[in-house]
């Protein structure tokens, strides 16, 4: 048995390829980011094109950084950002139209018609999501419907859909040349589109949005030996390798983070926050804002479920410093520039740039700073925005504990925004519980790798995995309870403010 694995990493602001040893170590990594393309207020896109150059870089880099060849990879497990929708032309291997990304809004009235005749509550129900911007099948249905010939290619089976790892595994084993076309339940649970019981595409949610069922992939267990196919000679690894595992980028990090138990919990902090809370092959259905997801499936084994708290903006409000206000000239600034003040003076800024999702669920919202006084300055809004990114969390963690009665003891937290140790102490501040980072802190990879190493033999068991995990860093609470009821509460006011900005009926 060779003695690494791989994990291609396909996040929203870059792609990375990591390869770990037995113990969960990194031994070599490689990352390269791509192009925002904005087209209009609302809109976000990727090239699927750029995005497939990037991947086959970073994994020839970091092979050729660490002296490695295929054979010394045991197997490859792809992990991306979710929801992110790319069609195809399975004959020439040419999309259609840029990636239409999970943050983008072109697609508002899409949703909310869904919520007008009682199809929402059918999606709800069988796929366990709130209709909204943020999932792939109003994307499709928007394909198909703005670009020509699209319609006609998916009925006579040419279009194809995939997220960003159906596409980088078709490429990965030989895109026109017999790509394989599939996905995970992690990745299907994310469409609207498939049946959280029967882990299958429905026939009544396809019809919902228009969509041929000859465009989907194929849903296979995320760790699995054989379904994934191998990666092709005369691809960046240049030697077949098993794709063994594919989970969405934050499932891969529940699993990552070893949440293995019902109960278990994990906060990742990127370009938005996603925290899940592992239920266990029980299907939690949330009557509190969050969203019932596939959290994996390994092999034959049942599913395992977790409700789910998505927020659209967290890291990315401290970009949104960096780039568009100019205030800060790096994300690690912000910490720097908060640490002047002693508290947030009165500001409150909700980041609802594309509505908000968890759990409030509102696309007519829209971002704003309320309590300004001519008193406040930079270091107010920079402390305002670590806030925002904590008290979103809060929000969720408290929807949690309704839906689950599970209280918990500690959060276990991963992500770029988690370099930011300001940043955590404030959200052990407001959530009144410990919060603890792993020492491999790259638990989106490591979820994936993990996924593909116990598919074909090179860990044994999830009992082995657990034995990785260490903490790395902890952050405890230091507010009094007053304190955290008074802060909280203005969260809540300036959350109210937000609401009916736009028209979306
Ligand atoms: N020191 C820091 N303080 C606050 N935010 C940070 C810091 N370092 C990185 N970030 C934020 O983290 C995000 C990137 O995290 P990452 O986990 O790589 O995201 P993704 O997987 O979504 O691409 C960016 O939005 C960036 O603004
Ligand atoms: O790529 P990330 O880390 O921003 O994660 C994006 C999520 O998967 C969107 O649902």
């Amino acid at each position: 048995m060779p003695d690494f694995v791989g994990a291609v990493d396909q996040g929203t602001t870059s792609t990375r390829f990591m390869i770990f040893d037995h113990g969960g170590n990194e031994i070599a990594r490689h990352q390269l980011e791509h192009e925002q393309i904005l087209p209009r207020a609302g809109w976000v896109e990727h090239n699927p094109t750029e995005i497939w150059e990037r991947t086959r870089a970073v994994i020839e880099t970091a092979l050729n950084r660490a002296g490695l060849v295929a054979a010394d990879l045991a197997a490859l497990g792809i992990t991306n950002q979710r929801e992110t929708t790319v069609v195809w032309n399975r004959t020439t291997g040419r999309p259609y139209h840029n990636a239409i990304v999970w943050q983008d809004t072109r697609t508002d009235r899409i949703a909310s018609a869904l919520d007008r005749d009682g199809r929402g509550d059918v999606i709800r129900h069988r796929a366990g999501l709130p209709p909204a911007t943020y999932f792939s099948g109003g994307k499709i249905q928007w394909i198909l419907e703005n670009v020509d010939g699209v319609r006609e290619a998916a009925e006579a089976g040419e279009a194809i859909f995939g997220n960003t790892d159906t596409w980088l595994l078709w490429n990965l084993t030989g895109g026109t040349d017999g790509g394989v076309h599939v996905t995970d339940p992690t990745n299907a649970s994310r469409t609207m589109l498939m049946d959280l019981e029967t882990l299958d595409w429905d026939d009544e949610l396809l019809s919902f949005f228009g969509i041929p069922r000859r465009m989907l992939p194929a849903i296979a267990p995320s760790s699995h030996p054989g379904l994934y196919g191998t990666t092709r000679r005369g691809g960046p690894l240049r030697g077949e390798v098993p794709l063994s595992g594919d989970l969405g980028d934050q499932q891969a990090a529940t699993v990552g983070q070893v949440c293995f138990e019902v109960g278990e919990a994990k906060n990742t902090y990127g370009t938005g926050n996603f925290l899940l809370l592992n239920t266990g092959t029980d299907l939690v259905r949330s009557e509190h804002g969050l969203l019932t997801t596939v959290c994996y499936r390994f092999g034959e084994e049942p599913p395992v479920y977790a409700l789910e708290g998505s927020i659209a903006v967290t890291g990315s409000a401290v970009q949104w410093l960096r780039d568009q206000l100019g205030i800060i000239s790096g994300a690690a600034q912000s910490e720097s520039l908060a640490r002047q003040v002693e508290d947030n003076g009165g500001v409150y800024f909700v980041p609802a740039f594309s509505g908000l999702f968890a759990p409030y669920w509102r696309s007519d919202a829209r971002g704003a700073i309320v309590g300004l006084s001519r008193f406040n300055n930079n270091a107010h809004l920079a402390r305002a925005t670590l806030e925002a990114i904590c008290y979103q969390s809060r929000d969720v963690v408290e929807a949690m504990r309704q839906d689950s009665g599970v209280t918990l003891d500690v959060l276990r937290v991963d992500g770029g925004v988690t370099a930011n140790d300001l940043c955590m102490q404030i959200q052990a501040d407001l959530l009144g519980v410990p919060v603890s980072k792993p020492v491999v802190a790259e638990t989106t990879a490591l979820g994936a790798a993990y996924a593909a190493g116990l598919a074909v033999g090179f860990w044994k068991s999830k009992d082995e995995l657990k034995q990785n995990w260490q903490e790395g860093r902890r952050w405890e609470p230091q507010w009094s309870e007053e304190q955290r009821a008074v802060g909280y509460a203005g969260w809540k006011k300036a959350v109210e403010r937000t609401l009916n900005w736009v028209d979306v009926s």
